[in-house]
């Protein structure tokens, strides 16, 4: 296996967090990540890595799977993807390794199995909304305070839109938490791996694009009621009939507040304001 500070030093670089980069060199993090995947019997024919910095877990990807297997790797970094097209350049010529030089959130994605990725933390969010439509097991890093954001239960002070948005797409669970010394540079915060199991909602919505505009709406009012919520937020969710989706919802909902909803009760909800209002576009 490549050792992480040999590759940083092949490279000639130093990771600059106003690029959100923060190379791992702890070989035992390095190692135990793609273990999160196998645990659950993922694919793991065609992973795609977000942000390959000087390759060190892209290193850890490629040894995972047999002869067939693939691994993309997207890094934006102009000087950090020639690297890495030359440092694996055996692996890229036999076929295993794609490098794309470009933004994660603009390039053409391959059809990938699973990815796991240590993401650029300034473009985390946008990154895993982009991903977890796709519907493939992911493994991502994250700084721990947005982990903990994405896996929370209702009730808790940690719940809100980032909760249901992420769950309404996948299982997620935090899986390990990860000391700053792991990188170099080490980050402000400690990070998170949180491992996201793809699966369907147990609710369904017809609109899914108005639900998740529905739950942003709500969460910005979130010491509110919900009766209060839905009339105040109506400019944000789309609802033109605020008034009819009170009139028409079960006073115990009306009473609560958008940390105490279940995923299921906002569906429901949001399933009852489209049928007594119109939706317009919101923002
Ligand atoms: C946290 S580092 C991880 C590097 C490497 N995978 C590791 O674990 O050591 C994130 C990497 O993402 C790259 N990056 C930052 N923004 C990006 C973007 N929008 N699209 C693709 N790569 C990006 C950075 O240049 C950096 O190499």
């Amino acid at each position: 296996m490549r050792d992480p500070d040999g590759l940083i030093a092949r490279a000639g670089v130093r990771g600059d967090p106003d690029r959100d980069q923060h190379f791992l060199v702890d070989d035992r993090v390095l190692d135990r990540l793609p273990t999160h995947l196998t645990e659950i019997d993922a694919d793991t024919s065609h992973l795609l890595e977000i942000g390959g910095g000087t390759g060190a877990l892209t290193d850890r990807l490629l040894a995972m799977g047999d002869e067939d297997d693939e691994v993309t790797v997207v890094e934006r970094d102009r000087t950090l993807a020639a690297f890495l097209q030359e440092e694996f350049r055996e692996e890229i010529d036999a076929g295993r390794l794609t490098v794309i030089e470009g933004d994660a959130l603009e390039v053409d994605l391959p059809d990938f199995t699973a990815s796991v990725s240590n993401l650029p933390y300034g473009v985390s969010s946008e990154i895993t909304f982009r991903l977890l439509p796709e519907k493939r097991p992911l493994v991502l890093m994250f700084q721990q305070e947005f982990a903990e954001r994405m896996v929370a239960e209702p009730g808790t002070s940690e719940y809100g839109r980032l909760s249901v948005s992420t769950q309404h797409y996948a299982d997620a669970e935090l899986v390990e938490s990860i000391p700053k010394e792991a990188f170099s540079p080490p980050p402000a915060v400690q990070s998170a791996v949180v491992r996201l199991e793809p699966r369907d909602p147990d609710y369904e919505v017809d609109d899914e694009e108005f639900f998740l505009r529905f739950v942003k709406a709500l969460f910005t009012q979130r010491r509110k009621t919900i009766r209060n919520g839905i009339r105040n937020t109506a400019h944000i969710s789309g609802l033109e009939e605020p008034d009819a989706v009170v009139e028409a919802a079960d006073e115990a909902v009306l009473q609560k507040r958008a940390g105490a909803m279940a995923p299921a009760e906002f569906a429901a909800l949001a399933q009852l304001a489209a049928d007594v209002s119109a939706v317009g576009e919101g923002q």
